[in-house]
């Protein structure tokens, strides 16, 4: 019998725009931890962005699709966007380990600035139960640990990609470029919808 133990990657975020350094954390993660897949889920309501508005969830999930649709170990999710209220990591895993069932290893990646903000997040202890976190190295934050607790955070190093949706928006407003710095469907996806003007 083959062992079906199937090993799978989760890249949450609110991707307004999605941008390489998602695309390449995730694909270094794949690499390293041998992942079957990732599989990216976009927000609903992303409570931890403060005041700053977000594009329209369809828009959201349609440039995740478009910046993943040539990697055939990339997928992306709607359980987030799919839900109502403000968007829980605990749920996001709930609702993967039932479509993954209870023999999936889930490694859910965060960038840096997202682990130190770690425990702010709702049931942490649940969420430490679900699914194993591997925190990756992102330009202008401090990787650590220090802060969890022990087993349930991994460290990767992964290329420098010093990119953020926001510049990316600001560079959209500013009539500047973001070829390079997004996939190009998704540059041209956001011409065709106005995004960000
Ligand atoms: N350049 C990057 N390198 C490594 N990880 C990143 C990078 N950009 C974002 N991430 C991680 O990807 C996840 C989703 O990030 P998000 O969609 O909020 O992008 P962002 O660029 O941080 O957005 P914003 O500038 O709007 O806050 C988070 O865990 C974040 O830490
Ligand atoms: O569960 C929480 O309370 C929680 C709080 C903040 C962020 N998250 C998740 O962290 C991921 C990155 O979020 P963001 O806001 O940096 O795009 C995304 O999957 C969010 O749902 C989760």
């Amino acid at each position: 019998m083959t062992d079906d133990v199937r090993r799978i990657g989760i890249m949450g975020g609110t991707f307004d725009p999605i941008h390489h350094g998602h695309l390449v954390a995730a694909s270094e993660v794949a690499n390293r931890y041998g992942l079957d897949e990732v599989v990216f889920v976009p927000t609903g309501e992303p409570w931890q962005k403060g005041d700053v508005p977000v594009s329209p969830r369809e828009d959201r999930y349609l440039m995740t699709v478009i910046a993943t649709a040539s990697n055939p170990q990339f997928h992306v999710s709607r359980v987030d966007i799919d839900r109502a209220g403000p968007t829980y990591t605990v749920d996001t895993l709930r609702d993967l380990r039932a479509q993954y069932g209870p023999k999936a290893q889930l490694f859910f990646i965060t960038g840096a600035d997202a682990l130190g903000k770690l425990l702010s997040w709702k049931d942490t202890d649940q969420m430490f139960e679900m699914a194993h976190f591997v925190g990756v190295t992102r330009p202008g934050f401090a990787l650590s640990d220090d802060h969890l607790p022990a087993d349930v955070v991994s460290l990767v190093q992964v290329p420098a990609m010093a990119i953020s949706s926001t510049d990316c928006r600001e560079r959209v407003a500013a009539g500047k470029p973001v070829w390079y710095l997004v996939p190009d469907g998704v540059v041209q996806y956001i011409a065709k919808r106005r995004l960000y003007r």
